[in-house]
């Protein structure tokens, strides 16, 4: 069994994590601040009664609370908001209590942890609430940045429903193939609209991505793309027509605009049968997908394709596969939980069992590889399968732009390379990943 490498943590200042409990964090906690305070005031008319305003102020004084207690390294206290998940939450705190020497804290448990840890307190501050449990103090920020990538998504739109009018009248696998993996690289790079790398900032994307992808293919450090193709290709040898492919998301907007593409390319080439998108049960690092966030997204698309009418061939395709169940929807707990995947098969054995019946896994972003490779410090050539360690439901593959320090499965010396190239490449989602597992 390979050594284990240590996991990201603030205590260690060269880490990302420490720049980001330090400084990050507390600009995405006093953004949820002033967006509850502002939208005090449209949040109580729609509500209608005085009340609801010691409501707010309840949620405001818990968040300024939590802020206060970040950034003076305050130890990690047991959440109260007796929610579905508060008792896992409550029992990890337990474990991380028993299995390190000092009370775990902002500043001196491990990066995973405590990130997870800042969303979900922030949900707790809602859900203390009387009349704004779910409240997405994130969702105004979602609805944005797709909007404003608006002209990125009708012409992506219209290309895909051109290819996909041509393709399914062929029967030209070559070509078919080609345009897999075009769509495929545009859903890579699709993950570089994320709201928490951004600070909270806008991050939307602006330029054609079919066009911009020959300027980015460099960035792609490790390209196993071929091989999805080849699982995508015998999967449907040895079962037609039952192909299950699953999409963990990842952040809303012009993101999961490109997952929406990635999945109606596969059941409209008959590559899947039924692609099962999962989504996250409560609002999480700023700009990942909410049931909320999905329902919306597809009734924007209706309302936009009034304008756009290059989007309209496409939304007829995504809505039929809606109806007919082939495109489906869900969440589960697990996906806002601390633990790393190599934990799911314990901690979420449903969920577990559930993926070990797809045929292909795409996993989707930053965090997602994060809890694939544990948010451990491996040696960058350190193979991604020792990495990922005992989680194997199905075949898999992670589609990450790199926003962390946190990388494996490169050539000796390549990690000198990129870091010649760009000092700032943890940061600048100028570099990403295709990496896969066969099952
Ligand atoms: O949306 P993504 O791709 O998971 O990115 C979120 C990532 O951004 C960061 O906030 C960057 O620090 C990481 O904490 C996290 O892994
Ligand atoms: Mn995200």
């Amino acid at each position: 069994m390979a050594q284990l490498a240590r996991p990201c943590s603030a205590k260690f200042k060269e880490d990302f994590a420490y720049e980001t409990i330090k400084d990050r964090l507390p600009v995405i906690l006093t953004k949820v601040i002033d967006a509850v305070t502002r939208d005090r005031k449209s949040l109580v008319a729609n509500n209608g009664q005085g009340l609801l305003i010691n409501d707010l102020k309840g949620i405001i004084s818990r968040l300024a609370e939590m802020k206060h207690s970040l950034q003076t390294n305050k130890p990690l206290k047991p959440l109260t908001d007796n929610t579905d998940s508060t008792e896992a939450w409550n029992k990890y705190l337990e474990e991380q209590v028993k299995c390190s020497d000092k009370p775990p804290s902002w500043f001196s448990s491990t990066w995973l942890y405590v990130e997870c840890f800042f969303y979900r307190k922030i949900h707790e501050a809602m859900a203390l609430s009387e009349h704004f449990k779910g409240l997405d103090p994130f969702g105004e920020q979602k609805r944005r940045s797709l909007i404003e990538s608006m002209t990125s998504v009708t012409s992506l739109a219209y290309h895909l429903e051109k290819e996909l009018n041509v393709l399914s009248e062929s029967d030209d696998t070559e070509a078919t193939r080609k345009v897999y993996l075009q769509i495929l690289q545009v859903d890579l790079w699709g993950n570089k609209c994320d709201l928490s790398i951004s600070g909270a900032n806008d991050n939307h994307q602006t330029t054609d991505p079919i066009l911009q992808l020959p300027t980015l293919q460099s960035g792609i450090l490790v390209d196993d793309s071929a091989a999805t193709w080849q699982q995508l290709v015998d999967a449907n040898r040895t079962k037609p027509n039952q192909v299950r492919v699953d999409i963990i998301l990842d952040n809303s907007g012009f993101e999961f605009f490109t997952d929406l593409c990635l999945a109606v390319f596969l059941v409209d080439m008959k590559l899947a049968s039924i692609v099962r998108l999962h989504g996250k049960s409560i609002p999480w690092f700023v700009s990942d997908v909410t049931a909320e966030d999905f329902s919306w997204t597809i009734d924007q698309l209706g309302v936009q394709s009034d304008t756009h009418t290059n989007l309209f061939g496409f939304l007829k395709r995504l809505k039929e596969n809606l109806q007919s169940g082939a495109i489906t929807f869900e969440v589960h707990t697990f996906w806002t939980l601390p633990q790393d995947f190599n934990e799911m098969q314990t901690v979420a054995p449903d969920l577990y069992a559930s993926l070990q019946k797809s045929d292909l896994v795409y996993f989707k972003g930053d965090l997602n590889y994060r809890k694939l490779i544990g948010d451990r410090k491996w040696d960058p050539t350190t193979r991604f399968e020792t990495a990922v360690r005992d989680f194997r439901p199905a075949p898999f593959c992670a589609l990450r732009t790199i926003k962390c320090d946190v990388l494996v499965g490169l050539r000796n010396g390549q990690m000198e390379e990129v870091q010649r190239v760009d000092p700032n490449w943890m940061k600048s989602s100028a570099f990403a990943v295709i990496q896969y597992l066969s099952g």
